[in-house]
């Protein structure tokens, strides 16, 4: 296999947004984004449903135009770029293939198109695990098997550049582990690894830096460890039988509270010891002071609650 072009600071394989927008009438789906995604490590791209991270990953590939702003691959717009498959290799829609054709079929005409030599194709489905069932009709793949595939096309121009969006959605959790793995070798080998999703638990195995937005907006561009540190809070969960006493008594000493739905109340600005001092002077029994760390799924959704185009209640 070739190599990609140099690894780590290359400007061959990075992403760069320059005050990157996209309006649809009067919502803006991308507002102002500027960053720059670097190669030869695993960037995950994170924000709730709605806010903007298709979009953004399409006007990357110039298949969406930019209302203001501009995206760029090595220094170059997309669209400006012949053969594209050799320099961007994109997960976009997995359902967007044609289910009368057989996996193998439908590479080969990418291939094609892109200027590829047709060996490529069983080197692919080989690194997806499709070989066996190359010669099926797409139509009648499973959602983790079009994920698979979709991915081997994205391979197929053994690109400096790979962007995955929402890679893990219908995949089993061995599937799941397999496309990990994945993605850090394709950093390992010097590419540059940009992946959507909406759920932490989904990339913080295998990012090494994170991409937050929520509403079009950026907001967090740092290391996983950095992020890590910033957000993740120390929290102490409390029982008692007196939660409006003991919340007024927190409240007055500088805590946050949350009442969490099985009654028990999750504190952040102090801690367990302080705690247990209050409740001791104002006689009031505890059942439980538990320490534990927010985990970053939490922290994640506390730092993009307010972005959240739909919340549960308002879907119902
Ligand atoms: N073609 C379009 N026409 C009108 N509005 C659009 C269009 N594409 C996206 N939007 C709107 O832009 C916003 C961002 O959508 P986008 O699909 O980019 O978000 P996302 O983060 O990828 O979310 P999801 O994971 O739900 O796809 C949403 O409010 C969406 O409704």
């Amino acid at each position: 296999m070739t190599r990609p072009g140099p690894a780590t600071g290359s400007v061959s394989g990075m992403i760069e947004l320059d005050g990157l927008t996209r309006r649809y009438g009067r919502t803006t789906a991308v507002d102002d984004l500027t960053l720059t995604v670097r190669p030869g490590r695993v960037t995950g791209f994170l924000g709730p449903n709605g806010a903007g991270k298709s979009t953004t990953l399409r006007m990357v590939l110039g298949l969406t135009t930019p209302t203001g702003g501009t995206a760029t691959v090595g220094g170059v717009r997309f669209r400006d770029r012949a053969r594209g498959l050799r320099h961007a290799g994109a997960l976009l829609d997995a359902g967007d293939v044609h289910g009368g054709r057989s996996a193998r079929a439908h590479l080969a005409a990418l291939a094609r198109s892109n200027g590829i030599g047709g060996v490529r194709v069983d080197e692919v489905l080989g690194q997806v695990g499709l070989d066996d069932a190359a010669d099926r009709r797409v139509g009648g793949f499973s959602l983790g098997m079009r994920q698979r595939l979709g991915i081997a096309a994205a391979l197929l121009g053994d690109p400096p550049v790979l962007m995955f969006d929402e890679p893990f959605n219908g995949l089993d959790p061995e599937g799941v582990r397999w496309v990990r793995g994945l993605f850090r070798r394709l950093a390992t080998e010097g590419r540059t690894v940009f992946v959507s999703s909406h759920l932490m638990g989904e990339v913080e195995h295998c990012a090494d830096h994170l991409v937050v937005i929520g509403r079009g907006r950026l907001i967090a561009d740092e290391t996983l460890d950095a992020f890590a540190a910033r957000v993740g809070r120390a929290e102490v969960v409390v029982r008692t039988p007196e939660p409006a006493m003991l919340t007024t008594a927190l409240a007055d000493a500088g805590a946050s509270v949350r009442p969490d739905p099985d009654g028990a109340l999750t504190v952040a600005g102090v801690g367990a010891e302080r705690i247990a001092e209050l409740a001791l002077g104002l006689r009031i029994p505890l059942h439980q002071l538990t320490p534990r760390t927010a985990s970053l799924e939490e922290a994640f959704m506390a730092l993009t609650a307010a972005d959240v185009e739909y919340t549960a209640r308002e879907g119902r």
